[in-house]
């Protein structure tokens, strides 16, 4: 089959690499030139475990091709994905002027019977305004499907092959078995629903999923405060399968390119329709503080936070990737910067994408995780990267001039802090400074 992938971010580049791999002949489209560029010679533009060598073994095979040329594209094509950007405007919504441009060009270059299928999360009610932008275009049969994607960045190609489900939403027959054939290789769990079922889905689970981390966020703030530990706590509550145990890690909250901006979508949807979503808006009021206990607890150890110099270990949002899109680190960094603090940081692959997007001066990017941590009055872990999980406390507190540790990942246990002098501070762990002599503050 061939098919046409509009748009070349995350979800576009594996989806189109996936499907090449399973057989299809694929043509992916992106305006942005120099992404093709590198994208033809090979050059994977974003990190993501296993997605390079598939990309040049499919090129080779000739299989896979990538151009900015919309028309080349879709021309020829039975099936093309929407898979472009729905960035957040500034009151919240999603943006959908990228969807509509996409609909506009795919319009003018249809050819025979095609199915259009979105993959990008758009609010309720878009793939209808996608199929009268179309039929306005062009006389081409085509039907229109909502098929959401819930791949994860750091696990793409894998979950991409190996999905929990698949939801088709579409009032085509003709559509819908398509649609099954293509994807009845990867799952049995192929849901069919209607569009606007369809669209909600992908909403409401981004939202449940944004309400399990803030629930567990906001236990982990309680038990600071009555002495119970938050990883115990998830565990035993993971047990049960009603609740399940993932997603019930305490931190410093969710960031990256989806949940923020689509618990955002979803609260505004609703709005529209004159519902008052107050659990989702409570959701994001708490994920948008929890990462500010980090600069609390920096508060309560340093006396006077202008003349500290404080390391940072992690800049993404979460590992194994390197997208940095409303990763915690932004909003930490800014804040520390805006108490005078010399910030040093370190990230194993993120740090190129976040000076170019963080913009502002005042950080230092170390090459190595130790030069972040040297002569420092603390250092805040904010991504669980491996390469920190295998650096002992002990270490960490020789390289430091204070000896202060937090650690906004909950990455360390208590058999390593046993070892050290190392004031520790983590999530939802009050028990953690058991060892030191002196007791320490805690968050009021
Ligand atoms: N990033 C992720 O892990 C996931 C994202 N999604 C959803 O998928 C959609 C895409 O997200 P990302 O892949 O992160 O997007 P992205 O923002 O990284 O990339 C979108 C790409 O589309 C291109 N583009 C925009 N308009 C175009 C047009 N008319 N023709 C050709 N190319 C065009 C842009 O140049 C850009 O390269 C969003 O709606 C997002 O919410 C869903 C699941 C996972
Ligand atoms: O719509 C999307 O774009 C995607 O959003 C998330 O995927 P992703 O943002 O890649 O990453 P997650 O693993 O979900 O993590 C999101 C954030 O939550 C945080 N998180 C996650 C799990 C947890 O238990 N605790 C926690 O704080 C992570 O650190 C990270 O900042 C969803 O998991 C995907 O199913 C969905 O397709």
């Amino acid at each position: 089959m061939k098919i046409a992938v509009v748009g070349v971010g995350y979800v576009g580049l594996v989806s189109g690499v996936c499907f090449s791999e399973l057989g299809h002949q694929v043509v992916c489209v992106d305006k942005v030139a120099e992404k093709i560029e590198r994208l033809q010679a090979g050059e994977a533009p974003i990190y993501e475990l296993g997605l390079q060598p598939l990309i040049v073994d499919n090129l080779d095979q000739g299989r896979l091709s990538f151009t900015t040329n919309t028309a080349d594209a879709v021309q020829g094509a039975e099936l093309v994905i929407i898979a472009v950007g729905t960035p957040s405007l500034p009151n919240g919504q999603a943006n959908l002027s990228y969807i509509e441009q996409a609909a506009v060009d795919i319009a003018e270059s249809l050819s025979g019977y095609t199915v259009v299928v979105t993959k990008s999360t758009v609010p309720v009610g878009t793939n209808e305004k996608i199929r009268e932008i179309i039929a306005a275009r062009t006389r081409e049969e085509f039907d229109v499907a909502s098929v959401p994607e819930f791949l994860r960045e750091g696990t793409a190609v894998m979950d991409t092959m190996n999905p929990d489900r698949i939801i088709i939403g579409t009032d085509s027959v003709r559509a819908a078995d398509k649609l099954v054939q293509l994807h009845e290789r990867l799952t049995a769990n192929i849901v069919i629903t209607d569009i606007r079922s369809a669209e909600m889905i992908k909403y409401a689970s981004n939202a449940f999923l944004a309400t399990k981390i803030s629930f567990i966020n906001e236990i982990a703030n309680i038990c600071e405060k009555v002495g119970a530990d938050v990883t115990q706590v998830a565990h035993g509550m993971g047990f049960d399968k009603r609740i399940g145990s993932s997603f019930l890690k305490a931190g410093i909250g969710y960031g990256g390119s989806c949940f923020p901006k689509d618990t955002q979508a979803l609260i505004q949807i609703a709005g529209q329709m004159d519902y008052d979503f107050k659990l989702l808006k409570s959701v994001v009021e708490v994920n948008r503080d929890q990462r500010f206990n980090v600069v609390r607890k920096l508060d309560l150890l340093l006396e006077n936070m202008e003349d500290a110099v404080i390391g940072i270990w992690g800049l993404s949002f979460k590992p194994e990737t390197d997208d940095v899109r409303d990763a915690p680190a932004v909003e930490i960094i800014s804040a520390l910067l805006e108490r005078g603090v010399r910030v040093k940081a370190y990230d194993p692959v993120a740090a190129d994408n976040f000076r170019k997007q963080f913009g502002k001066d005042g950080v230092e990017y170390c090459s190595e995780a130790a030069d972040a941590a040297r002569e420092c009055d603390a250092l805040c872990i904010l991504t669980e990267w491996s390469e920190f999980q295998h650096i002992s406390p002990a270490q960490i507190e020789s390289w430091l001039k204070r000896p202060y540790l937090i650690d906004g990942r909950n990455i360390y246990t208590e058999e390593q802090l046993a070892e050290t002098g190392l004031v520790y501070y983590s999530v939802g762990r009050p028990g953690m400074n058991q060892g030191l002599r002196e007791p320490v503050p805690t968050l009021s």
